[in-house]
């Protein structure tokens, strides 16, 4: 829609001014609206500059994100950058492929770099190195500071750890003598929080060995391709720091059975088992190591992994029974200021259902309930309530994994 002559507000006194000033007004008028025009067309051009911009850093972001989409990611080391491409080499199936790069992407990676990459080969982004891995999914403890003294309710398991990892560790020279060969591996199974790690560290503590743990689900989930080499780095680890503990937590992630599906996922959990069980049949070269290997899952366990001269000890944890929570309860508020009213035994047949884990959780939450209360003493309502508190979040989190299973 135009105005018409009629609307426009003109810059002059139509009768008074002259045919003379009219026309002058006429044409300061017309070079003011000249001017704002062009002006107004510079920002029209800026924005669609703009808009172009915007445009194309939307289908970058597009392309990139559908690309990060198209998982899974295979891991590949960088053998030479070319003018054709980059040589990268797949782990795993050790496959080469020339790729082609992006200029951006050429100026991160060199020769030996870890890159990710998709389904097609290409390069979707260099991986941080290789000891980054190694630090993030393993955790080596030279002296873990947990003790037997420290464990309650596990007497007989206790023993029986004793047995198989600690006097091969020990006293080698008395299985030669006897002319058999001791377990290479043992299997802790039972539900969460009831002491499987703290046997494996309080082993490890006793015969000064270095405590390394690796957690089965860090082995797969992480990056495809790079499990079964990671097992060998434990090894590797473990070989430099004998005598050793090697502590596999979860280890249903990489030892569950087979399943019918043939997806790359379950291909490489069954190379990275394969991976461990060669590295435990080759055993004896391995000298002072011992494989402790925990799970909550022991239904889901492939039967491979319990033939002889693998984890041919299984040791069930228990949840503990009223004696041992008695005694758990005792161990977790040694250091505490507790008022002589508490009585343990008590606890320990109210806590029913509880883990170790729970009643630490119950004695470090009586603590904050005293402290709460402005007292450095704490009592049996305090006990009591930290039990009612810890055993509501626990309901809350089991409904939380029902909402999510
Ligand atoms: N039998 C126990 N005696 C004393 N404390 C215990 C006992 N069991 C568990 N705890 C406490 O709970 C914490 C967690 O236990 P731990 O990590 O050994 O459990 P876990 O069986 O390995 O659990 P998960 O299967 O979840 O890894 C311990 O650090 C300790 O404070």
């Amino acid at each position: 829609m135009s105005d018409t002559v009629d609307d426009v507000d003109l810059p002059y006194d139509e009768d008074e001014a002259s045919q003379q000033e009219k026309i002058q007004s006429l044409e300061e008028r017309l070079e003011i609206l000249e001017a704002q025009n062009e002006e107004m067309r510079d920002k029209l051009l800026d924005a669609n500059a703009e808009n172009n911009k915007y445009q194309q850093k939307l289908e970058r972001l597009t392309h990139e994100n559908k690309k990060l989409k198209q998982s899974p990611l295979f891991v590949a080391t960088v053998q030479e950058v070319t003018d054709e491409g980059v040589i990268i080499k797949q782990h795993g199936n050790n496959q080469e492929a020339l790729t082609e790069v992006t200029d951006e992407m050429r100026e991160d990676i060199e020769p030996d770099a870890r890159v990710a990459v998709n389904n097609s080969l290409s390069i979707v982004k260099p991986l941080s190195n290789e000891t980054d891995v190694r630090a993030r999914v393993m955790e080596v403890t030279e002296s873990p500071d947990v003790s037997y003294e420290d464990i309650g309710g596990l007497e007989e398991q206790m023993q029986e750890v004793r047995e198989t990892v600690e006097m091969p560790l020990e006293k080698p020279e008395m299985f030669d003598d006897v002319g058999i060969d001791p377990p290479s591996g043992v299997l802790l199974y039972g539900p969460p929080g009831t002491g499987k790690t703290m046997l494996a560290k309080a082993v490890a503590n006793q015969t000064d060995a270095t405590f390394i743990k690796m957690a089965g689900s860090e082995l797969v989930h992480k990056f495809i391709g790079e499990g079964a080499k990671l097992v060998r780095d434990l090894f590797d680890v473990a070989r430099e720091h004998e005598p050793a503990v090697i502590f596999i937590d979860e280890i249903d992630a990489i030892a569950a059975k087979r399943t019918e599906s043939k997806t790359s996922g379950d291909a490489e959990v069954q190379r990275t088992m394969m991976q461990l069980l060669s590295e435990m049949d080759g055993f004896e070269e391995r000298g002072e190591i011992r494989i402790i290997a925990a799970t909550n899952r022991f239904d889901m366990l492939d039967r491979a992994i319990l033939r002889p001269g693998r984890f041919d000890r299984l040791i069930e944890v228990p949840k503990p029974n009223a004696e041992g929570r008695e005694i758990i309860f005792e161990i977790h508020t040694r250091g505490m200021n507790v008022a002589d009213d508490v009585d343990f035994a008590e606890l320990a047949v109210d806590a029913e259902e509880a883990s170790g884990a729970d009643i630490k959780a119950v004695c470090t939450e009586a603590g904050m309930f005293a402290i709460r209360d402005d007292r450095t003493e704490i009592r049996m309502e305090d006990f009591r309530s930290a039990w009612d508190k810890v055993q509501a979040e626990s309901d809350e989190d089991e409904e939380v994994s029902k909402t999510f299973a």
